[in-house]
Formats: structure tokens, sequence, C-alpha cells
């Protein structure tokens, strides 16, 4: 894999598919189950977290041996977006890489990245904050190491900032017709120190102000009949901070 390709996939409701029912399909299986995926197991024994995700119906799991003819006919037309190959078994997981890519389904081979069409990265999360660390398979302990790194960088507050900054695009988005006013905004709100207001707990209050501010400065733009943020208003807004 010479040139990865980094993507975010929405896997709310899509079908998945692991083969294996080690240590690692489990990690696999708990990444797609926070990623919203639908999850069929197919192995010949589970990992006890694995039984309690069936007992529970959140997952599905099929006892059986890896069986190349029924899986070839499920895996007909789209019924999954995603495989991951996650047996101890290299020629089984060679197999099911085979059968997917015939079918143009993207394919994780746990033991052979060189097969799989994608790879999983390393990741930290902080509510709309998602960052992957991948080294193309070279070192998955490194990615992790890196990712402790950023885990410890970047704190718990990174989850609510996000959701402001979020917020309050959405509501200039509405509010300034100007693209390129609306750019300089956007820019100008990541210089504001809402971290550490978040951090000290003096930022609802501080959002609360900004709110208020924001809709007293705001004008009717009577070719519109929409109100408006001004630029001027904004310059106001932005002495507020
Ligand atoms: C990130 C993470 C995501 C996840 O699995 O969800 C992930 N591996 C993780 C951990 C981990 N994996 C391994 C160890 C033991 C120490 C070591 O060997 O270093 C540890 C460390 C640990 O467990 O702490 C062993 C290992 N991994 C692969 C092979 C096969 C081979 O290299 O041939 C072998 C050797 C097996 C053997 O020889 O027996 C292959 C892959 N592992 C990848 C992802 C992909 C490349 C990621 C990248 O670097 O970009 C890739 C290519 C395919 C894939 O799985 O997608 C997850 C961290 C989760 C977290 O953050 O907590
Ligand atoms: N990608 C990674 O992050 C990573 C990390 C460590 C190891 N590995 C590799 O992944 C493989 C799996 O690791 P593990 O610790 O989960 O192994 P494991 O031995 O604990 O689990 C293997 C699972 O595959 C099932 N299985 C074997 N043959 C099967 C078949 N024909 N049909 C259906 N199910 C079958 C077994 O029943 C078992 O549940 C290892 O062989 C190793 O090479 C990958």
């Amino acid at each position: 894999m010479k040139h990865p390709y980094p993507i975010m996939v929405n896997l709310s409701g899509r079908t998945c598919l692991v083969v294996g029912g080690g240590l690692v399909a489990q990690r696999k299986v708990q990444s797609l189950l926070q990623a919203g995926a639908a999850i069929t197991v197919i192995s010949l024994s589970f990992t006890e977290a694995l039984m309690d995700l069936g007992s529970r119906s959140e997952i599905v799991l099929c006892r059986q041996s890896f069986d190349p003819a029924r899986l070839n006919s499920s895996l007909n037309g789209s019924r999954y977006t995603l495989v991951v190959a996650a047996t101890n078994d290299a020629l089984v997981n060679a197999q099911i890489e085979a059968l997917a890519s015939r079918e143009g389904i993207l394919v994780n081979v746990v033991d052979q990245p060189q097969l799989s069409s994608f790879i999983v990265p390393s990741v930290v999360r902080r509510g709309k904050l998602v960052i992957a660390v991948s080294t193309g398979g070279a070192s998955p302990s490194a990615a992790r190491k890196i990712v402790q790194e950023l885990d410890e960088r970047y704190g718990e507050e990174y989850e609510l900032y996000l959701e402001f900054l979020s917020e309050l695009r959405l509501f200039i988005q509405k509010k300034v017709m100007d693209k390129q006013e609306r750019q300089r905004m956007f820019k100008e709100m990541l210089a504001w120190d809402i971290l550490a207001r978040i951090r000290e707990g003096t930022f609802e209050r501080w959002k609360e102000k900004l709110y208020d501010a924001l809709e007293k400065e705001m004008r009717l733009n009577e070719q519109t009949g929409e109100a408006e943020i001004s630029p001027s208003a904004w310059s106001a807004i932005r002495d507020f901070e």
C-alpha cells in the first residue's frame, strides 16, 4: 500500500461481516459497533465479550467454519459494505479477501496488510473530533504510542469545543451572506481562548453572553427580509471576546 487514502466512512446501519472470533476480531467488532454498523460474525469460536454482545443482540453470531460457497452467495450485490478477515488461518483469510474483492467489497485482512484494501488506524475520539494515526502497517504499536501522546495533548474539553464551533459556524452560515466575511469570522473564532474557558468552567456563562450580544447586534436586511450580522456588528462581538 504505497499511498493509502484516508477517508471517514459512514457505516451507520450498514452491514459488515467479520470472520473470526478472537481478540483481533473483537477489537474490529468494537470499533465497527461504535460506528453504528450492523455486524455479522462468522467463527468457530468467540471471545467472551463477543458472546456477550451476541446474547444482547448487538451483533449476529454464526458459529461455523468459513464456507466459501455459502459466503460467495451472501456476498453478492452489496450485502456487505465491509468485510474483515480475522481468523488465525492465513489461507482462509486470503480466500475471504479474494471473494470480497471479486464482489468489489472493501476488505481488511488482519494478518496480511498487503492484501487488504483498507487497514484500520489507531484513534483518539473527542466527540466529533477524530484523530487517526496510521503507520501503513509498519508498526501498529508505534501508531498506538503516538495516539497515547495525542490522547494527553487533546483533552476531553475538545468535545465541547468542537460542538460550540460547529454550532456557531452554522449560525454564521445562516446570518452572514458574504462568503469572504464568513471565512474571516471562522478564522477569528479559532483565535478565541475557548478551551481555557472550558477548562476553567467559565465557558457556559461566556457563551450565553456571546449569543446575547450576537442577537443584539443583528440587523434586518431590507432586501432579503432576514436578520443578519453585519461586519461592524462582528467587530463588536470580537471586542466582546
Ligand atoms: C491500530 C490498530 C487498530 C485495530 O486493530 O483496531 C491496529 N493494530 C492495533 C494493535 C496491534 N496490532 C498488533 C499489535 C502487537 C504489537 C505489534 O506487533 O506491533 C498491536 C498492539 C497492541 O495490541 O497493543 C499486531 C499486528 N497488527 C497487524 C499485524 C499483521 C502484520 O503486520 O502482518 C500484526 C502482527 C501479528 C503477529 O505477528 O502475530 C496488522 C495491522 N494492525 C493494524 C491496526 C493495521 C495497521 C495499522 C497501522 O500501523 O497503520 C494492520 C496492518 C491491519 C489491520 O488490522 O487493520 C490497533 C491499535 C488499537 C489501539 O489504538 O489501541
Ligand atoms: N491486525 C492486528 O491488529 C493483529 C494483531 C495481532 C494479531 N493479528 C493476526 O490476526 C490473527 C487473529 O488473531 P487473534 O488473536 O484474534 O487469533 P485467535 O486465535 O484468538 O482467533 C482466531 C479466530 O478465528 C477462528 N477461525 C479459525 N479458522 C476459522 C475458519 N476456517 N472459519 C471460521 N473461523 C475460524 C477461530 O475460531 C478463532 O475464533 C492472528 O493469526 C495474527 O496473525 C493481527
